[in-house]
């Protein structure tokens, strides 16, 4: 809704209530439709402000109706009769404007706002274009180069960005009474302006629609916005609003645009996690960390280290190895200096000591183990630290896989024990699997998962299984990519299925990124190959590719070695160029194996990779390691680069249709009978069964089903 009061002399305040970002919902557009025109009727009213209740001007339309049938006046004429008024109207902009908001602000005739105040149209991050006049307002203000770059990216900057682009006045003190100067209106209507363009407008459009078809790989919105700007450029703005509205419909109905409103709900749904134990987000008290280590200073350990202290939390940094220890000690304030040079900090980076003895954590609140990937030497280092910390203090291992509850059983306090999997470069990705196992207390998964919220990541709570959530998954994936190989494919033609699917980078591609030997390690740890195991193609009851194990056999380690799946520029090399070696290693392969290589179509090398993937996201929910497909969907699009306009491996499932999905894999299954990942689930067949319903009621779903087999 929107309120109405009057501020001293003759301005009339139009408040906007609709907690918590006071979005445009029908009630809000009606309140504001209903003051203005209280406004405009007062003879005593000589100008008007619009502002947000709570200290937030406005998030934007209400995404929540998205899903429904538009009620209430829409936008765009709303915004259109706010320009039109002869009283000058003035939008006092605290917290944030953003998408409807924004272009709300930009219909009146004066933006004021606080020097906070975080601005932008974020619209193409939901797979639409700013729909309310924002496309044809907004270039005609800040010019077409400026609008480019935000819509298109959905780039959201504090007021001073946009006060230099002299989109609005900025202020310091809160907001309380705006007072407007008595100059014409005319120069204040936008959308009566012609649009700035520069000399070589048509050369800037064309160079930005083929940048954005570049990066956006697949996404349809940010076409659509330089299709947006391009009608701001060359039509009247009446024509200009008519093309953005069709651009508008068009992107409104499609699969992406639900796939991204699922993705923004998705990233929020996690942070209210619960436990098969019933432990929750609401019933669990979370300690604050003001004194962390992190012991191991390798990739994973420096980045630990930097994540933590740019929170403000002040860290031990441990490592054993005296070399280790002198380079990490140098290289580890310099990237800090360089993240939060990066980005605006709230409070100044924590103080980083680097120490070679563990004895030195004994004050910390909280340890996060970032070692070698071996479950011996995470052993002796739970030992020790356990002897070595003050009783309470949490103990974390970064193991991407290994049993957490094995780590908590070597501890005092078995309850203090969880998972804190975080993902390379660990500064910079923004996901977090906090593992739980059976005895991980409700508080110390509550601390990791605030703690991850701090460090400005998407922390997921998942249950405590080989690979946990993401590389259980990732497993049957890769699984499919070398059997594919086996059967004819190349791994240039995997990945470049994969790559037109969406994701930044094939399967072959981001293991050579990856380093080949992260997964010969976890093989050989599994006993699935190395010294002794017998070299064929099914091992413990299962097909098993030997692939990837003979190219590491062959030194072939991917980028770091300068070889992989693909050749590169020597070692550290980045451009991945088909390597003719590969080619003869796998003819060679398969007249060893007696396999004759077929022509693949790509539709099934996505359908294998994918739905492999997506059945054991099925039997992770059946087995209750994760809470709901919106925990899967979230690690998969935060962590592993699952196309967010594809919203995640489960809405995916749900978006192909879970009967095809369970077809599909009934088919592949029968070709490969002895691939057990192609099994398909029992709750895939289950929510068939009871006519597949959407992705959002699956957890319901999926408790009930666990209360009946529980009674
Ligand atoms: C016509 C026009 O052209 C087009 C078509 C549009 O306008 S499309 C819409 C364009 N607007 C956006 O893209 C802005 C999206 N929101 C945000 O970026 C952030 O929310 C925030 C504003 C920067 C605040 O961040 P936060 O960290 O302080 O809180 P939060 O946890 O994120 O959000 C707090 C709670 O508010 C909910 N929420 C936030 N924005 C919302 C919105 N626009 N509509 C509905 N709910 C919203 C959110 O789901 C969460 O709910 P719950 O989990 O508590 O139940």
């Amino acid at each position: 809704m929107a309120t109405y009061s009057r501020l001293p002399g003759s301005v009339a305040l139009i408040t906007l209530q609709n907690p918590p970002v006071n979005a445009l919902s029908a009630a809000v557009r009606q309140g504001i439709v209903d003051t203005v025109q209280r406004a405009l009727k007062d003879p005593k009213v000589t100008s008007v402000v619009i502002c947000g209740q709570n200290g937030k001007f406005c998030g934007g339309a209400d995404i929540r109706e998205f899903a429904g049938p538009m009620l209430g006046p829409p936008l765009v004429p709303m915004i259109h009769a706010i320009e039109a008024v002869d009283k000058p109207v003035a939008a006092a902009i605290e917290g944030v404007a953003l998408g409807g908001g924004l272009e709300l602000a930009l219909g009146c005739h004066y933006r004021i706002a606080h020097s906070k105040a975080l601005l932008g149209l974020p619209e193409v991050t939901l797979g639409l274009l700013p729909g309310a006049g924002g496309s044809q307002r907004l270039p005609r203000l800040i010019g077409l180069t400026a609008a480019l770059d935000l819509i298109t990216t959905g780039r959201q900057h504090d007021s001073s960005f946009f006060s230099s682009l002299h989109l609005l006045c900025v202020c310091s003190q809160s907001i309380s009474s705006v007072c407007v100067s008595g100059q014409s209106l005319d120069s204040r209507r936008l959308s009566t302006l012609p649009c700035p363009c520069p000399p070589d407008v048509d050369s800037l459009l064309d160079k930005t629609m083929v940048k954005v078809r570049q990066r956006s790989r697949g996404a349809l919105a940010p076409v659509a916005c330089v299709q947006a700007l391009m009608a701001a450029a060359s039509l009247p703005y009446t024509q200009g609003m008519e093309k953005e509205r069709d651009l508008l419909t068009t992107l409104f109905n499609s699969g992406q645009a639900r796939a991204l409103q699922y993705a923004f709900f998705s990233q929020r749904v996690v942070g209210k996690w619960s436990l098969p134990s019933g432990a929750s987000w609401d019933n669990s008290a979370a300690r604050t960390i003001s004194k962390a280590a992190v012991i191991g200073l390798g990739t994973m350990g420096r980045g630990i280290v930097v994540a933590l202290a740019l929170t403000g939390i002040s860290v031990v940094a441990v490592e054993t190895q005296e070399k280790q220890l002198a380079e990490a000690s140098q290289v580890v304030p310099a990237m800090l200096q360089r993240e939060a040079g990066r980005r605006s900090l709230a409070t100044p980076p924590g103080v980083i000591s680097f120490s070679s003895n563990l004895q030195d954590v004994c004050e910390v609140e909280l340890v996060i183990e970032a070692v070698f990937e071996d479950m011996s030497l995470k052993l002796q280092v739970f030992r020790h630290l356990t002897s070595v910390c003050r009783p309470g203090t949490l103990l974390c291992s970064n193991t991407s896989g290994l049993d957490i509850d094995r780590l908590a059983a070597v501890t005092q306090s078995p309850g203090l024990v969880v998972g804190m999997h975080f993902f390379a470069p660990a500064h910079v990705m923004k996901l977090l699997e906090v593992v739980y196992g059976p005895r991980s207390s409700p508080e110390a998964v509550a601390t990791a998962m605030q703690l991850g919220k701090r460090m400005g990541k998407v922390s997921v709570a998942v249950g405590n299984c080989p690979g946990f959530v993401g590389n259980r998954m990732l497993k049957p994936y890769l699984e499919q990519a070398n059997f594919l190989l086996e059967e004819g494919a190349t791994p240039q033609q995997v990945d470049e299925v994969l790559e037109e699917f969406g994701f930044p980078m094939g399967v072959f591609r981001m293991s050579d990124l990856s380093g080949l030997d992260v997964g010969w390690r976890i093989r050989k740890e599994a006993g699935l190959t190395g010294p002794g195991v017998e070299s064929t193609r099914t091992r413990q009851g299962r097909r098993y590719s030997p692939l990837p194990d003979q190219v590491c056999e062959a030194g072939r380690l991917g980028q770091k070695t300068g070889r992989g799946w693909y050749q590169y520029d020597g070692p550290g090399g980045r451009v991945a160029r088909s390597d003719h070696w590969v080619n003869i290693f796998l003819e060679a392969y398969r007249a060893e194996h007696g396999l004759v290589a077929r022509s693949i179509a790509p539709e099934e090398i996505l359908e294998r990779c994918l739905y492999a993937l997506i059945n054991e996201g099925f039997n992770i929910l059946q087995d209750a390691m994760a809470a709901g497909p919106e925990d899967i969907d979230a690690i998969y699009v935060f962590g592993y680069g699952w196309p967010r306009h594809h919203g995640g491996p489960m809405f995916h499932a749900g978006q192909v249709g879970l009967g095809r999905i369970l077809e599909r894999l009934q088919h592949h299954h029968h070709n490969h009978p002895d691939v057990p990942h192609l099994k398909p689930s029992t709750l895939l067949r289950r929510l068939v069964a009871v006519g597949s319903p959407p992705v959002q009621k699956w957890r319901e779903f999926i408790n009930k089903e666990r209360v009946h087999s529980q009674l």
